[in-house]
């Protein structure tokens, strides 16, 4: 690779992360021989943004600087943009969509299937970036580019299943058609909890179904954005087809707005917490763009009498502690038949005794940090007013020894729903367990929330497994499973989580618009 420097890794077989269960490459990542290496590297080698195939600084030459969450150090500066360089991205995806939408796809297809062999070829390398910008452990980021990468084979696949329809006519002389169609350029907001899944998720399809893309990831972890982008261009992809602008916090709204209401954009799609959410939703509105939103969620999690409790330790431990509790889906408040509610938390603190937290570059290390100090007081605050409000803390419940942005996995009990970390997600390793008597009891608070993206049960009774899941208030439903996401399947939430579906057979329309053609014969 062009920009990466070649690290030597010793990889065998294939495995799963511990965590996440998604499969890695290497089933031993030799993290030890590794060290030293990423350590001595200085800097890194992207200094620039990429818009129309080019790698360009900011107008101004202003720059911002991207930390490691583990150590605080700073592993680089990248340009600061704004207004100006958005509206030139943006003209170079419009002029861009022009030929993009002309390719077959045949042509698109085989690109998105030579980006997912080099994200693949390169698997440990972007892993390695992941974690030095999110902090996530080695083995979880190789399992975040199986993932990500995933999503490029998926959708290579179904560029060439967008089909259209012949419709029986009310009338003799006339005919109905309908085709499908890109939607135009895709504006792209994109979080730091996956650097590179959140965008081969959205990119993958719109660029199977002929749009073009301008993607604004976050602050925190913009290297893994890039990383994609010089893999694109080596794959072949033409300029101004993905452009990938960079930004500070400070300048992350003006980029949005940008976005969001430039009337040559026909797409917003965006990951990240539902109040950033709506106000995209408010500045799409203008021009009335098509919109996907994956928003916050606040996950249930029951576990009723008849649970194999093994098993939902297990499922709530991969649940909740994925990625040191900060995805969307994890879950956030656990609701536990009080007949056996003792015996779970019991369980449940004996296996989070077995977590590890540390560098996620060092070996066996199964929690990495929080993303920045914002998120660490975010838990405080969220594990004080449970405290203040009559809960216990019984594992846990400051910061790690490590200090920085390290946090004690914690499990916190007789929690209520009156508490901030029962109505509000944690985004942190905080597992926050509330005793129910009744199924209705249970249902009501699970559904009491104004979010509905994933929830989980564990039950051995037919019956009500199939009722709960029928009656949960969300768009995913974990079944005595704590790890929900793949690929193949539709991933999306319901109430204020969001709008719109990511991956499997559905994520395609998201970028497609349906045309009726009338003709008379
Ligand atoms: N659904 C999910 O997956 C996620 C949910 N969250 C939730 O949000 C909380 C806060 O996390 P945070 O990182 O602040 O999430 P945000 O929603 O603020 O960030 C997500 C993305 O939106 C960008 N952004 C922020 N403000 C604007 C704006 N006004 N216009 C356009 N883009 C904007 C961010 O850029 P920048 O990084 O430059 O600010 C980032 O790229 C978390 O604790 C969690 O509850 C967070 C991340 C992912
Ligand atoms: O937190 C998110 O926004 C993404 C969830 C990751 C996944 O499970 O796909």
């Amino acid at each position: 690779m062009r920009l990466f420097t070649r690290w030597l890794v010793r990889v065998h077989g294939s495995a799963r992360s511990p965590l996440t269960h998604l499969p890695v490459k290497s089933s031993v990542i030799n993290v030890s021989s590794l060290q030293h290496d990423v350590r001595a590297m200085s800097t890194f080698k992207y200094d620039k943004a990429y818009v129309n195939g080019k790698w360009i600084a900011s107008k101004n030459n202003a720059t911002f600087e991207v930390r490691n969450p583990a150590t605080g150090e700073v592993i680089g500066s990248l340009p600061d943009m704004g207004h100006e360089e958005t509206e030139q991205a943006v003209q170079a995806a419009y002029k861009a969509f022009y030929s993009w939408r002309n390719t077959t796809a045949k042509e698109r297809s085989n690109f998105l299937r030579r980006w997912f062999n080099l994200q693949m070829e390169n698997q440990t390398e972007l892993a390695k970036l992941i974690t030095l910008e999110n902090g996530k452990p080695l083995a979880d980021a190789a399992g975040e580019v199986a993932y990500g990468a995933g999503f490029c084979e998926w959708f290579s696949e179904e560029a060439r299943r967008v089909y259209g329809e012949t419709i029986p006519s009310p009338s003799p002389s006339k005919k109905i058609v309908v085709i499908k169609q890109p939607v135009g350029v895709a504006g792209m907001i994109t979080p730091w909890n996956f650097p590179n899944a959140m965008i081969t998720r959205k990119v993958a399809p719109a660029l199977a179904a002929g749009c073009t893309v301008v993607l604004k990831p976050a602050e925190d972890t913009p290297y893994s954005a890039l990383a994609l982008c010089e893999l694109a261009e080596q794959a072949g992809l033409p300029p101004g087809v993905f452009s990938v602008i960079t930004s500070s916090r400070t300048n992350a709204a003006q980029v949005g707005k940008v976005l969001c209401e430039h009337p040559l954009v026909s797409k917003i799609s965006f990951t990240g917490s539902t109040i950033v959410g709506k106000v995209l939703l408010k500045q799409a509105a203008k021009t009335v763009k098509r919109v996907s939103m994956e928003l916050g969620g606040n996950a249930p999690f029951i576990v009723f009498e008849s649970a194999d409790l093994n098993k939902a330790v297990q499922g709530a431990v991969a649940s909740k502690f994925r990625c040191s509790g900060q995805t969307c889906v994890c879950a956030n408040r656990f609701f536990v038949h009080s007949t056996i509610y003792d015996k779970f938390v019991e369980a449940l603190i004996d296996a989070i005794k077995k977590l590890k937290v540390g560098d996620g570059l060092e070996e066996g290390i199964t929690q990495g940090p929080l993303i920045n100090i914002r998120a660490v007081e975010k838990v405080e605050t969220h594990i004080s007013d449970a405290v203040c409000k009559g809960a216990h803390v019984v594992i846990g419940g400051r910061r790690h020894e490590l200090g920085g942005a390290f946090f004690q996995p914690t499990v916190v009990t007789d929690v209520t729903k009156e508490m901030l970390c029962a109505r509000q997600e944690t985004f942190g390793p905080v597992a926050s367990v509330i005793r129910f008597k009744t199924e209705e009891e249970v249902l009501a608070l699970a559904n009491m929330t104004s979010t509905g993206l994933a929830g989980y049960f564990y039950s051995n009774d037919i019956s009500q497994i199939w009722r709960i899941a029928e009656k949960l208030e969300v768009g995913m439903v974990g079944i005595n499973e704590g790890i929900i996401s793949c690929v193949e399947a539709p991933f999306g939430g319901i109430k204020e989580s969001g709008i719109g579906h990511e991956g499997s057979k559905y994520g395609i329309d998201e970028y497609l618009e349906v045309k009726y053609l009338c003709f008379g014969v």
